[in-house]
């Protein structure tokens, strides 16, 4: 059967590869978002509402509109540095909007709720897979939004939601169809970083600390392709459509491979076939050293699986960046 699903934060990078995936499998995505990060171009799917997570009587408007039956949160602030500079905006942003959001999600009698968490609720790892059961220690206020609200999700249950949190590790490159990808400004994650260093379209990239606790000191990271996300986003929503009870559980989505940044930058270079010209900088505080998930979890439950890995995500990338709206 087919659904109409409201996709908060759908003008964004991972949300618009979300919209066209639902497309794809006949559904209807509505896109919900300030278009305060996100772009007009990239909702090509389906229609954009344009709204705040936290406007009760505009998210009242739309869920009266479009009936949709399942939600996908995705909208928030994504920055962890700027999180440590900044933590009341991602404070009122990502968790006091949330909670607007899944209050209309109970009202409205929601059958589904997907949220975008992150791997780095798990702060610093104490074992070398990280699996779902790995104590929640936050390193930044970016990684405790994201932790709250999936506290708020577990307590919305005994309200009658039932709701998935997919800790996402790191998502990377761009849909093969050419017009959707990372568009963040300004950017700040390292592949369309080292991309643009490579291509002489962006400065040297700066490694952002070499003395971390790791092989080559540099930090470790686990790649997961952006459409294998977004598929990831179709089959929660399916698991959960086959709960009979309202309940709350968390999945992580990586690949389960491990890359510290020195290795991706190497990478991007010999992909690009030319060195990422680059320098040394200091850590960026609330970084952690390493987080790598252990996927079991979604492969067994959502019967889900990453099929694209670090070189097709960099070839993605590179493809991308040559020719994304700037
Ligand atoms: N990019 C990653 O590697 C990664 C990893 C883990 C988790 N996540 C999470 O996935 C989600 C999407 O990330 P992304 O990389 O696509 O980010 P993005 O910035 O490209 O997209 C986020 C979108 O949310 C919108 N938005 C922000 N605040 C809003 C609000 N109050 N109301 C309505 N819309 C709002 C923005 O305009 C933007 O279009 C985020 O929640 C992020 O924390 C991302
Ligand atoms: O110019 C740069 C940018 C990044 N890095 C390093 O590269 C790694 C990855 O950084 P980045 O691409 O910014 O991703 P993360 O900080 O890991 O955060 C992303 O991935 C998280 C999951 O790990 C998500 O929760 C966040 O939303 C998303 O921004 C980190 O060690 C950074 O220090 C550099 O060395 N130089």
């Amino acid at each position: 059967m087919t659904v109409t699903v409201l996709v908060t934060g759908g003008a964004g990078y991972i949300g618009s590869h979300v919209c066209k995936a639902l497309a794809e499998a006949g559904d209807t995505p509505v896109c919900y978002d300030t278009l305060e990060k996100g772009h007009e171009w990239a909702v090509q799917w389906g229609p954009l509402e344009k709204g705040d997570i936290g406007d009760k009587a505009r998210l009242d408007e739309v869920f009266t509109r479009h009936r949709p039956r399942a939600v996908i949160h995705l909208a928030g602030y994504i920055e962890v540095g700027e999180s440590v500079r900044q933590p009341e905006r991602y404070l009122h942003n990502n968790v006091t909007k949330s909670y607007a959001l899944i209050d209309a999600a109970v009202r409205h009698h929601i059958e589904a709720f997907v949220f975008s968490s992150t791997c780095a609720v798990y702060g610093l790892p104490q074992m070398e897979l990280l699996t779902e059961t790995h104590p929640i220690a936050p390193l930044s206020p970016y990684a405790e939004s994201k932790a709250k609200i999936e506290d708020a999700l577990a307590e919305a249950a005994g309200r009658g939601l039932r709701s998935a949190a997919l800790r996402y590790f790191n998502a990377a490159g761009a849909d093969s169809g050419g017009t959707i990808g990372e568009a963040h400004n300004p950017e700040t994650h390292l592949l369309p970083l080292a991309a643009d260093a490579a291509l002489g379209l962006g400065p040297a990239l700066t490694l952002l600390g070499t003395d971390y606790p790791t092989p080559d000191g540099s930090c470790i990271r686990d790649f997961v392709h952006v459409s294998d996300l977004a598929d990831a986003h179709l089959r929660a929503i399916a698991w959960l459509g086959g709960r009979s009870a309202s309940g709350h559980e968390t999945f992580n989505l990586g690949s389960g491979s491990g890359y510290s940044v020195r290795q991706a930058m190497a990478e991007s270079g010999r992909i690009a076939g030319t060195p990422v010209p680059h320098a040394v900088g200091p850590r960026r505080p609330g970084d952690s050293p390493k987080l790598v998930g252990d996927i079991a979890k979604a492969k067994r439950e959502l019967g889900w699986s990453p099929k694209r890995d670090l070189a097709a995500q960099i070839e993605d990338t590179l493809r991308w960046r040559r020719k994304m709206p700037r």
